[in-house]
C-alpha cells in the first residue's frame, strides 16, 4: 500500500477531528481513514472504557476513577474497518455505547489523571501508525495532535445533534435521556476540552446540512494540501 506521507516533512499524515456529541466524528473519521488507507483512533471509546470498568466494580469519587482507570490495560483496534477495545481482557466493544455509559462517562473524561494516562497512550498509538492516522474525539486538534498537518472541529446544530443520536438509539432511551446524553455532556465535558470553538489554524466544518459522504469529501480535501 502507498503511505500516505506528509511530503515536506515526511512525517505520516494525521488528522485530527474534534467535535460535540452527535456531530457525526466517528462516521466521519472512519470513512476518511478507509478511503485515504489510514488508520483509525476513536479516543472517546477509550474514556468510555474507563466508564465501562467504574461502573462493573461500583467505584465512585475522583480518587476511586483515577486509580481503577489509570492502573487499567486499554488495548484498542486502529482499523477503521474492524473496530474493538478491551479492557483489563474483556471485550467491551459493544457495551461501551449503552445509554448508561454514555450517562456516566463525562465523571470519568473530567478526572485529569484520567485524561493525562489516556492522552499518552493515544500519543503513542498516533507515533506507532506508520501509515497515517485519523484520530477523532474532543481534545486532538488542541492537546494530543496540536501538531496534526490536518486539523478539523466537526459542528451540528443541537437539534441535528439530538435526532441523529434518537434515530441510531432506535428508541433505546427516551427524548429527555437522549437530550441529556448530548447536551448536559457537551456542558460538562467542554469543561475539559475546549472543543465548543476552533483554536487557531482549525478548519470548522458544519455538518446539519451536510450529508455524511459531502463532510467526507471535504475533509479528504484539505488531505490533499496538508498544513506542514
Ligand atoms: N453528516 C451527517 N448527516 C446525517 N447523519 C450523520 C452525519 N454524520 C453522522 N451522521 C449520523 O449521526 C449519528 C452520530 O454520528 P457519530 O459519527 O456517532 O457522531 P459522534 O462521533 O460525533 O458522536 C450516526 O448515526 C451517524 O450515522
Ligand atoms: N478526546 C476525548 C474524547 C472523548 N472524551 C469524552 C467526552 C465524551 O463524553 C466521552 C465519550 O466520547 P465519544 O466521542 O464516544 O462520545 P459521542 O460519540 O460524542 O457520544 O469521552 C474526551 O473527554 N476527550
Amino acid at each position: 500500500m502507498v503511505t500516505v506521507t506528509d511530503v515536506q516533512t515526511e512525517r505520516p499524515l494525521v488528522v485530527a477531528i474534534d467535535g460535540p456529541s452527535g456531530s457525526g466524528k466517528s462516521s466521519t473519521a472512519r470513512g476518511v481513514a478507509e478511503r485515504l488507507g489510514l488508520a483509525y483512533l476513536d479516543t472517546g471509546a477509550m474514556y468510555r472504557a474507563g466508564a465501562w470498568l467504574v461502573a462493573d466494580q461500583n467505584l465512585s469519587g475522583p480518587q476511586e476513577i483515577a486509580e481503577a482507570v489509570c492502573a487499567a490495560d486499554i488495548e484498542i483496534g486502529t482499523d477503521p474497518g474492524d473496530f474493538w477495545i478491551r479492557i483489563d481482557g474483556t471485550d467491551v466493544t459493544t457495551a461501551i455505547r449503552e445509554p448508561r455509559i454514555s450517562q456516566a462517562v463525562s465523571a470519568v473524561a473530567t478526572v485529569q489523571p484520567v485524561r493525562d494516562a489516556l492522552i499518552d497512550q493515544q500519543r503513542e498509538l498516533i507515533a506507532d501508525a506508520e501509515r497515517g492516522i485519523v484520530v477523532e474525539g474532543r481534545d486532538i486538534t488542541t492537546v494530543v495532535a496540536p501538531d496534526a498537518q490536518v486539523r478539523v472541529l466537526l459542528v451540528a446544530d443541537p437539534q441535528a445533534r439530538i435526532a441523529r443520536r434518537e434515530a441510531e438509539l432506535a428508541g433505546a432511551a427516551s427524548t429527555a435521556e437522549v437530550t441529556d446524553q448530548v447536551i448536559r455532556r457537551d456542558r460538562d465535558d467542554s469543561t475539559v476540552a475546549a472543543f465548543t470553538e476552533a483554536a487557531e489554524g482549525v478548519t470548522v466544518i458544519d455538518s446539519t446540512h451536510l450529508g455524511l459522504a459531502e463532510v467526507i469529501d471535504q475533509i479528504c480535501s484539505l488531505a490533499e494540501k496538508p498544513t506542514p
